[in-house]
């Protein structure tokens, strides 16, 4: 697959390493998705793989979310295809086995922030620069009830309706007083802080540890599972709107003006 570059390596610890590599800002194409997923399948069917650290290969940007263009202008079939893939490697992610953990090495916007939430540990850079939140609100649309729970899960209630309405992108330090990553770290210095996580979360039995996940995160991946159907249906009618394709053009143009 020529654009979702996805770097694995399994060391002797049993701890693979995701890099996502799909320049310019990572954005999750169906095409990235769908690699995402298939890289995800083979770690977690690998006796050897007990963990994986996910990061990028890209300075400054961890991933920019959803791939806006796969949501503009498209047909019925692709939206479904497209929708399909987000849910695959959310329902991937977030139900696990290994141990994940997210070490955010630039900016993650909406899908890129879900990716980061769907995993046991975030480690960010210490960059104020950096931000991470789930911003669909800022753009018109609304983030899917399990991306929210995700979401509640990590930061609790409160705080997770008034960032979601608001459509807040935080800063690192922001974040991470908000419980949204549970640790800053400098840049130079996330991979060794990931791998030395990994090594503490490693260190309990495998069973024990996957069944209390499971136990957690069961209710959230099971209502998907569930209504999953119903919520590409969803998706499509809530996508196939004029004002939404309005919205997301009119927030593709802002990307782009905001260079020149
Ligand atoms: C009641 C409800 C009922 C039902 C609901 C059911 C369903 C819900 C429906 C919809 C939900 C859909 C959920 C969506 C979640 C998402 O993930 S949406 C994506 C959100 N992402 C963003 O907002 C990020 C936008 N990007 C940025 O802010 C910046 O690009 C970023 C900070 C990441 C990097 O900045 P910088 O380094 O300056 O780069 P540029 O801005 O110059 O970008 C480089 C080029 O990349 C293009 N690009 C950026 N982000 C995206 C993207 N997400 N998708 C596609 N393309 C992107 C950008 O336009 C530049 O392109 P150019 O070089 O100009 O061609």
């Amino acid at each position: 697959m020529a654009a979702a570059t996805l770097a694995r390596r399994i060391g002797r610890s049993g701890v693979a390493v995701m890099k996502f590599k799909s320049p310019p800002v990572n954005s999750l194409s169906l095409e990235f998705l769908t690699e995402f997923s298939i890289s995800l399948e083979k770690l977690e069917n690998n006796r050897a793989c007990r963990g994986v650290i996910i990061t990028s290969a890209l300075p400054k940007i961890f991933s920019s979310g959803l791939d806006i263009t796969e949501m503009c202008g498209k047909s019925i079939e692709h939206y479904t295809e497209f929708w399909r893939a987000v849910q695959e490697m959310w329902l991937r992610l977030y139900g696990s086995n290994m141990v994940t953990v997210a070490a955010v090495n630039g900016s993650s916007p909406a899908g890129g922030c879900l990716i980061a939430l769907s995993c046991d540990y975030r480690i960010m850079a210490e960059n104020p620069k950096f931000s991470i939140g789930l911003n669909e609100a800022q753009l018109g649309i609304v983030a899917p009830f399990w991306f929210k729970d995700t979401f509640v899960n990590v930061v609790g209630h409160r705080i997770a309706e008034r960032s979601l309405q608001l459509g807040s992108l935080h800063p690192a330090p922001e974040a991470h007083k908000l419980g949204l990553v549970d640790e800053l770290v400098p840049e130079e210095k996330l991979m060794e802080k990931a791998a030395a996580v990994m090594a503490q979360w490693l260190a309990l039995p495998d069973h024990a540890r996957q069944l209390t996940k499971t136990m957690m995160r069961k209710a959230v991946l099971d209502r998907l599972v569930a209504h999953r159907e119903e919520d590409i249906k969803n998706f499509i009618s809530f996508v196939s709107k004029e004002s939404i394709q309005k919205s997301l053009r009119m927030y593709m143009e802002m990307l782009k003006k905001k260079k020149s």
